[in-house]
């Protein structure tokens, strides 16, 4: 487990221009390094802003799109082009305003697709997908993502993994279908915390005073059942991306000398 490391941003405009910055540079770097990068796309306020500030961002150029995959850590199980899909937001944020390889955009299977309305048939088609694209480097069923990005709900949750709900107690599949989730819509698959946890670095993002118990709860040391947040860290790096608002309740030994 990597410890979190803690940066927090004047306001949650700034904190999504700088998140777009880091991960530009990232995936600039993971190119050059092993010819193609990863990322795992979050859905929610914080992911789809930071998606709309790279596509803002004039250094977007230096990314090569085609040779870039991107995966969902969770999807509402919704009909394709629901405009409450997550990949439905992302393409309107960033997806279709750059040239990816439309073979590498791994997008959730939808609600009404080839798995009907079998949420559980969906899941395991994406860890089958998730499973074809790990090599015998990576450590397990699913690639060694360069960067996974999540949302925190204001209860704690990361992709669709909500505090004391079944998901968020799976150690062996590395995709779930989850029923009856808190939050609307009831259907979603959402990633394990095993499968988060394949990542090289997961950047959790988090803006707004109705984060901030959230933040201060998952950071303080709570378990990853009553804190699905707690539980979501990266190989190699766990960073918490926040606005002043979502920082405003951690303990002071928690918030970094720099934005004291
Ligand atoms: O429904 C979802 O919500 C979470 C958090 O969203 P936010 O708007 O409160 O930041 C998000 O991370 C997840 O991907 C999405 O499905």
């Amino acid at each position: 487990m990597t410890a979190p490391q803690v940066v927090v941003h004047r306001d949650k405009e700034l904190m999504a221009k700088a998140a777009a910055a880091r991960l530009i540079t990232k995936i600039v770097d993971a190119q050059a390094a092993r010819g193609s990068a990863s990322v795992v796309l979050t859905g929610g306020r914080n992911g789809n802003a930071l998606l709309a500030a790279l596509a803002e961002a004039p250094a977007r150029d230096a990314v090569d799109w085609s040779r870039l995959d991107l995966w969902w850590g969770d999807e509402r199980f919704l009909p394709e082009g629901d405009p409450e899909r997550n990949a439905t937001q992302a393409r309107e944020a960033l997806l279709d305003a750059v040239p990816l390889d439309p073979a590498r955009v791994h997008a959730m299977p939808a609600a009404g697709g080839a798995w009907g309305n079998d949420v559980d048939a969906a899941a395991d088609a994406y860890a089958a997908e998730l499973a074809a694209s790990a090599g015998p480097a990576d450590h397990g069923p699913v690639p060694t993502f360069d960067v996974l990005l999540l949302g925190v709900g204001p209860d704690t949750h990361v992709a669709s993994l909500f505090p004391e709900h079944p998901g968020v107690r799976e150690t062996e599949r590395t995709v779930i279908g989850v029923r009856g989730a808190p939050k609307p819509p009831p259907n979603r698959v959402s990633l394990t915390l095993p499968a988060i946890r394949a990542a090289r670095e997961v950047w959790l993002l988090a803006a707004g005073e109705d984060k901030a118990n959230a933040v201060a709860i998952a950071l303080a040391g709570a378990g990853e059942i009553q804190a699905p947040a707690a539980g979501a860290y990266g190989r190699g790096r766990t960073l918490w991306l926040l606005d002043r608002a979502a920082a405003a309740q951690l303990p002071k030994q928690l918030y970094p000398p720099a934005s004291a």
